[in-house]
């Protein structure tokens, strides 16, 4: 498979190793304005977009112009992302977006979701979420977390929102951390006066983040339509 890779920072570079081991081909690393590349050149199968916030929007929808399937990861732009999805479809093309492709948050996620789902009705429990994130990540909260923060939301009526730091009674506080070289933590904490219950995801590097990113690729060429992450692992699961 042709993949273009759009960011060659941290993610992009091993994204590539990985990509490269599983005999695909990097024909297109952008790191700059999108429109400074011909996309028509190097024959792309699938783009893989771990950019910088301001950037993401830009180079997915470019990419569904001109006709070439896209999986997202960058975080920090979801403001535009139903915008990009109409796009995707008028352009007949393909998308992924996960504020988080790593197999075990993904699980963490449909364990939480379980949790929320216990935990609505006992209300001696408040809930917060924690994220600790190297000291370069651009975004606060983290995408993970407030993916974490929407579960949450969804199961439980009486909670209206989430909120950095100062949260509001009926809201989830998601306290962020950046803290050196730490690739991604998240821990979704319960807490009464009698016992605390916490359920955390610590990644140990950025592999299993491209490894997902990459099978999700995999999953996506010669498709159209929008998918999710649970698509792509329940695809992995039956075959
Ligand atoms: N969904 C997931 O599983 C994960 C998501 N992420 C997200 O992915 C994104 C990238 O993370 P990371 O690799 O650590 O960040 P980096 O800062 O290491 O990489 C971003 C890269 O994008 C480049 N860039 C700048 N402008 C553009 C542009 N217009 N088009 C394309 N690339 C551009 C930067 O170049 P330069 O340095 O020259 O400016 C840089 O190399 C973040 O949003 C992060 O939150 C990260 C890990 C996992
Ligand atoms: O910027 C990062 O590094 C990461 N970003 C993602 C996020 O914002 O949730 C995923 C992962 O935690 C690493």
């Amino acid at each position: 498979m042709n993949i273009a890779l759009l960011g060659y920072g941290r993610m992009g570079k091993t994204i590539e190793d990985i990509a490269e081991k599983r005999g695909h081909k990097i024909v297109l690393k952008v790191s700059d304005d999108i429109e400074n590349h011909d996309l028509s050149e190097s024959n792309i199968d699938v783009a893989i977009d771990f950019s910088i916030p301001n950037a993401a929007f830009k180079n997915i929808t470019t990419c569904f112009k001109n006709n070439i399937p896209v999986v997202s990861g960058t975080t920090g732009w979801l403001d535009d992302y139903e915008k990009a999805r109409k796009i995707c479809k008028d352009e007949n093309s393909a998308f992924i977006y996960a504020s988080n492709f790593s197999l075990g948050v993904n699980v963490f996620f449909e364990l939480n979701q379980k949790l929320a789902g216990m935990m609505q009705g006992l209300e001696d429990y408040s809930v917060e979420i924690e994220e600790i994130h190297h000291i370069q990540k651009l975004d606060s909260p983290s995408g993970t977390a407030i993916t974490l923060a929407q579960q949450i939301l969804q199961e439980n009526s009486k909670l209206k929102g989430w909120q950095l730091e100062d949260a509001d009674e009926d809201e989830i506080p998601i306290h962020a951390k950046r803290e050196e070289n730490v690739p991604g933590t998240h821990t979704v904490t319960y807490d009464s006066s009698i016992d605390k219950i916490e359920i955390t995801h610590t990644a140990k590097s950025r592999q299993g983040f491209a490894l997902g990113a990459v099978v999700a690729a995999e999953y996506l060429k010669g498709k159209s339509g929008i998918f999710t992450m649970k698509d792509v692992l329940s695809d992995l699961f039956q075959n």
